[in-house]
């Protein structure tokens, strides 16, 4: 198991009389994208939130390497290299594009400690690759709340990219985006994958799941019903019903 970067097993979680994840196992491996797809409410969002320590697990346990990560705080679990977007983007609106970036990295050293001055520019070298490889160079002294929505979109990949993750959760990142910037979203991603990257994506758009996903799980009710390859999944009309919502 430690050679796979991050492993979930037989991970829980109810709210109050509500199951939204049940006894769910995941493994996810360096150059293999894995896509959650189910329906609204099929428990996705959490199982992320369980694997970043954003709440905490009912039973399970979630292992990065083979280690047990149970019991750290977030930001704890994002220095071992795991990076996540979510759905609502959560960006800094009033401070510019770069200064969004830069405030997801760990701070650095003061220019007159050991180090200061090149952990400085380390950082900065870092801003201005995540903001050209995300196409928003020109844009960095914009204020977020200016940008297009498509554009705000990439600011929360830039932020990942900058923090130089190795392990990616992206909640809906697709979602809302008109062709061409989807285009880019999977440039992006693929470019991520073949240099070593392991991501896992929340997606509801098939058509993106079918492009980047190697694997997709899937969930309903919390629970995990499949996990294979998209073809195997997304032909199966008793998944492809309940993740239509049709009537069981
Ligand atoms: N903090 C919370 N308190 C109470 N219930 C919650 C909480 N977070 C999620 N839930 C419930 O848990 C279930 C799973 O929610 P979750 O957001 O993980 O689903 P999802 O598969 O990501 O859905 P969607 O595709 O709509 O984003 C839902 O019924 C949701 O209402």
């Amino acid at each position: 198991m430690a050679d796979i970067p991050l492993s979930v097993r037989g991970l829980d979680k109810h709210f109050g009389g509500l199951a939204a994840v049940q006894n769910v196992d995941l493994d996810l491996r360096p150059g293999v994208t894995t896509a959650l797809v189910g329906p609204n409410g099929a428990g996705k969002t959490t199982v992320f939130n369980l694997i970043t320590g954003n709440i905490p697990a009912d039973a399970g346990d979630v292992l990065l390497d083979g280690a047990s990560v149970r019991g750290l705080q977030p930001y704890q679990i994002a220095r071992r290299g795991v990076a996540r977007s979510f759905q609502d983007l959560r960006l800094f609106g009033r401070m510019s594009v770069r200064d969004n970036v830069l405030a997801a990295l760990e701070p650095a050293p003061w220019l007159w400690q050991p180090g200061g001055g090149g952990a400085r520019r380390a950082r900065a070298k870092a801003v201005e690759t995540a903001l050209e490889r995300t196409g928003l160079t020109a844009q960095a002294d914009a204020r977020a709340m200016d940008l297009a929505y498509a554009e705000r979109k990439f600011l929360s990949l830039a932020r990942i990219l900058a923090t130089g993750a190795r392990i990616w959760l992206l909640d809906e990142p697709a979602s809302g985006l008109d062709p061409n910037s989807r285009a880019r979203f999977v440039a992006l991603v693929r470019q991520a994958v073949s240099e070593g990257v392991t991501i896992c994506l929340i997606e509801h758009n098939l058509d993106i799941v079918t492009e980047l996903a190697d694997r997709i799980a899937f969930l309903d009710r919390g629970a995990k019903l499949a996990e294979g390859e998209p073809q195997e999944i997304l032909g199966d009309p008793q998944l492809i019903s309940i993740y239509f919502g049709e009537p069981r």
